[in-house]
């Protein structure tokens, strides 16, 4: 459990355009309520015309039976002035997410594994797949299992499956190496983030079989892209990439494997980040706190 995790830590995440007066205006309403700001990060995109972010976390006694009063608090005070889109949330309730996996195993467990040891400030409440081979090791995490098969005859009907699992269940998808793409339908519809770890350093080689077209293309790094998911494959949002150095001699299974790493790494920050309300999303974009 890391210090935000006490009881009465608020997160406060703001998105508005860019004016005078707003980070006052958010300090002073945490004073007035008797709240103490423990950190607090922000960002503009310019002066003009720009676009202001800002995350704030701070220690308010009673939190948690005064929330419904401090999130009025902030509409009335702050989101009618500034325009402003926010979240208040509490630093102590972890995000329910699902996971979704096919055969590949790595990030799964990984999340798992570092969830196990209180790592990820998350609840998993099931893991998902279209194959049957990750059961017994999501079991002895002791975590619910669902096999949903999914083929390109049934996969409205999966994806219904799917939706009734997650709606109002969920606070975060996340898709673990899950190598179905998920329908416009099944976007709109799912109501939550979905996070996706892509197994190339995007830009570079959307869509299947990354480490080949590496390969074929000859590079000296290849990487992992962690990324909200949008309709347009593998071009979402992106939040967290790193790279590993390769060479002419690694064959397509050795980049796989030192690959593979990279993409857990990746995975873990992101998911990490995005439960600790450190991600806002701006467009295409993301800012990072
Ligand atoms: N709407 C989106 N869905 C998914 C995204 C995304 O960005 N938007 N990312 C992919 C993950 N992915 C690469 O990282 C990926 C997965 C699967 C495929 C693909 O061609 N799948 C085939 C079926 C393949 C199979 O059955 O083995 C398909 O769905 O028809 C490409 C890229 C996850 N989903």
């Amino acid at each position: 459990m890391n210090s935000e995790q006490r009881p009465d830590i608020a997160r406060l995440v703001i998105s508005c355009p860019d004016q005078h007066g707003i980070v006052a205006a958010v300090s002073e309403l945490i004073f007035d309520i008797g709240g103490n700001i423990i950190t607090l990060d922000q960002y503009s995109t310019g002066v003009e015309n720009g676009q202001f972010f800002q995350r704030t976390v701070f220690h308010l006694p009673g939190f948690a039976q005064r929330r419904q009063t401090v999130q009025q608090e902030v509409e009335e005070r702050l989101a009618k002035r500034f325009s402003m889109e926010f979240h208040l949330t509490a630093a102590d309730e972890p995000k329910r997410v699902a996971i979704f996996a096919s055969k590949t195993d790595h990030c799964l467990l990984d999340l798992l594994w570092r969830h196990r040891r209180g790592d990820l400030p998350m609840d998993i409440s099931m893991v998902v797949s279209n194959h049957p081979d990750l059961e017994s090791d999501v079991r002895r995490f002791g975590i619910d299992f669902l096999h949903i098969p999914v083929d390109r005859d049934n996969k409205d009907a999966a994806e219904a499956e799917h939706l009734k699992l997650l709606r109002g269940k969920v606070d975060l998808v996340v898709l673990a190496r899950y190598m179905q793409i998920l329908s416009p339908y099944f976007l709109a519809e799912v109501g939550v983030p979905i996070i996706n770890i892509h197994h190339s350093f995007l830009p570079a080689f959307i869509g299947a079989g990354p480490y080949q077209k590496a390969k074929d293309r000859g590079v000296k790094l290849i990487g992992a892209t962690a990324h909200y998911v949008t309709e347009d494959l593998d071009e979402g949002p992106i939040i967290e990439q790193d790279v590993i150095r390769v060479s002419h001699a690694d064959d397509v299974a050795q980049l796989t494997r030192f690959g593979a790493d990279v993409e857990r790494a990746v995975l873990s920050r992101a998911v990490k980040w995005h439960c600790e309300d450190r991600v806002i999303r701006h467009g295409s974009t993301t800012i990072v706190f």
